[in-house]
């Protein structure tokens, strides 16, 4: 048997591919704002999923749902056999550090820090020495083009260069699933064009899924599917390009 659910014909020919994550029913309201309604989003291993829709319409939300930072007032979030919506705060949040990473508009690096010690500080946090940590944080500057920024702070770095870090700093645990919200929406076209190009390409290498945020369909261009979120709700537009 052979599944048509496969990105990239990365997978086995005749292996069916689980889903990493499944998200069902959500709903989330605002005071008397309606964010969410029977929303859904079903995400495989490796594959990078962009959610399109115009402003308002919940994408955000709905990212924040699935990656467990906000819980929906309704509907289920299956990952890797735990329901994310009943989850504790200290299973989230041992997710968020080993299977997860981030990635936001504004970089969101700690100003006070260099850049190599704002990519090493996942590993830091997860107890490794500060030497490994800081030698792998290295290798992952490198790998986006942007060792040159290493003992620098984010102040002292362009957008596309922060941006660039923040990708290391998201990718440097090799987690299952990155969760980006809009990483190219403060750049220009030509950064944002290269940043999305490095993630995921650096994402397809290690075998991270992706859950990308964007309005721009040029950025969309990168991933395998889309889902159109307007009013609320989900529609699942399929394979791209
Ligand atoms: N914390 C909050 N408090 C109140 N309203 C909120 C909150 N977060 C989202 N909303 C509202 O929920 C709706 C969906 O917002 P959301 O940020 O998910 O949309 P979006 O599609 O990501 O928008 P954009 O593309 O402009 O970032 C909007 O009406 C927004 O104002």
């Amino acid at each position: 048997m052979t599944t048509s659910l496969s990105p990239r014909g990365r997978d086995t020919p005749g292996t069916p591919t689980e889903p990493l994550l499944t998200a069902s029913g959500l709903s989330r309201s605002f005071g008397p704002t309606t964010a969410l309604v029977d929303a859904s989003l079903t995400l495989y291993p490796g594959e990078v999923v962009a959610v399109m829709g115009p402003s308002g319409s919940g994408k955000s939300t709905l990212l924040h749902c699935v990656a467990g930072i906000v819980r929906p007032d309704g509907g289920r979030v299956d990952y890797d056999g735990t329901d994310l919506t009943e989850a504790s705060d200290s299973r989230l949040s041992d997710l968020r550090r080993t299977d997860f990473g981030f990635l936001f508009q504004f970089g969101q690096l700690v100003p006070e820090l260099s850049c190599v010690e704002n990519v090493a500080l996942p590993l830091r946090l997860g107890g490794e020495s500060r030497r490994r940590a800081e030698r792998t944080a290295l290798s992952w500057l490198e790998r986006l083009d942007v060792a040159e920024v290493a003992g620098k702070t984010p102040g002292e770095c362009s957008g596309g260069q922060g941006q660039r870090v923040a990708v290391a700093r998201a990718l440097i645990t090799r987690p299952r699933v990155v969760f980006a919200d809009e990483p190219t929406g403060a750049l220009d076209s030509l950064n944002g064009e290269r940043v999305i190009r490095l993630l995921t390409d650096a994402a397809r290498e290690s075998g991270a899924a992706v859950v990308l945020v964007t309005h721009e369909p040029r950025v969309a261009a990168y991933a395998d599917r889309e889902v159109v979120v307007r009013d609320g709700r989900t529609r699942d537009v399929g394979g791209l390009g």
